[in-house]
């Protein structure tokens, strides 16, 4: 299929230089290091850190897990954040989301420093961004803004859709997109007439945790659809927001799940932590 877009295979050949730039950083001395807290036994959760662990291994980033139990409370868990904020051989944090519903989400990122918030979701990092000033950003939408780079994608006046407003998403996706003059629409759950939106997209961004949600009559021939969804369907089988058999046949370029924006978050995540790490040799 020449319209797929390969996230997994773009997401190995930056690899080849940020493996590099790892070698070089521990030559001058520094060791790249990412610390991951993971609260909780949430399966997709696990998949999605290991995967992270994989990568950090693969390019000789050192990577440790903080594994919490679901019910621990959240000072403990600011506690743990603190202990990694004060590690000055630490360079990225993040704390795997979604977290245990006691626990607030805000609380915990605002707790993370800034300069070591490698997911980019602390009000600072979101500040810069939407300032057009971006520092750390949201990996899954850095990683898609690589992905249309990466197939030459000029976005100058596209329309986009994103059907998604959170924090991990929509929202900094479509900053990153107006910044390169697209003119971007976030859609929800309460939008009105959303097929008759999505059929006015250049690209269509879908992120919905709804498998199949995505139909082809909700896309036009030739449109760019990127789907950051990750759905079991009654089989158990990975599959993304998008009926991929019908709108694949129709879009100009799809990403597959899996293998699409997947692999493009973690690889985005592993440069920033090796950004943030090079700051420690200036
Ligand atoms: N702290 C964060 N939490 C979450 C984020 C995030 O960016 N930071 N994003 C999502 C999940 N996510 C990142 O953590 C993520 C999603 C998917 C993948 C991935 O490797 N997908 C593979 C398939 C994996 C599988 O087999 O199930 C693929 O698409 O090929 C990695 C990371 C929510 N939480």
């Amino acid at each position: 299929m020449n319209n797929l877009i390969d996230g997994k295979a773009i997401a190995n050949e930056l690899a080849v230089s940020l493996r590099q730039s790892v070698a070089e950083l521990k030559r001058s001395g520094v060791q790249p290091k990412l610390a991951v807290i993971l609260v909780g036994d949430n399966s997709a959760s696990a998949i999605y850190v290991r995967n992270k662990g994989r990568r950090a291994e693969e390019l000789g980033i050192s990577f440790r897990l903080i594994h919490l139990p679901a019910t621990v409370n959240e000072a403990e868990l600011l506690r743990n954040i603190e202990q990694l904020n004060q590690d000055s051989g630490v360079d990225g944090i993040l704390v795997q989301l979604p977290l245990p519903a006691a626990i607030n989400e805000e609380t915990v990122i605002n707790a993370i420093a800034p300069e070591k918030d490698v997911d980019g979701f602390s009000p600072v990092n979101f500040g810069h961004l939407w300032q057009n000033n971006p520092a750390i950003i949201p990996s899954t939408a850095g990683g898609i803004m690589t992905l249309l780079k990466a197939k030459n994608i000029d976005l100058t006046g596209q329309n986009v859709v994103i059907i998604n407003r959170s924090n991990i998403v929509g929202r900094p996706l479509a900053a990153l997109m107006l910044q390169q003059d697209a003119t971007v629409t976030i859609a929800h759950s309460k939008t009105k007439n959303l097929p008759e939106l999505t059929r006015t997209a250049d690209i269509l961004v879908s992120a919905t945790g709804r498998a199949a949600f995505v139909t082809k009559d909700m896309v036009h021939p030739g449109a760019i659809v990127i789907d950051v969804g990750m759905n079991r369907d009654e089989a158990g089988k990975l599959v993304g927001d998008v009926d991929f058999a019908a709108v694949s046949k129709k879009a100009g370029l799809i990403t597959p799940v899996p293998g699409g924006v997947g692999p493009m978050t973690v690889i985005t995540l592993m440069q920033q932590v090796v950004e943030i790490a090079k700051k420690r040799k200036d």
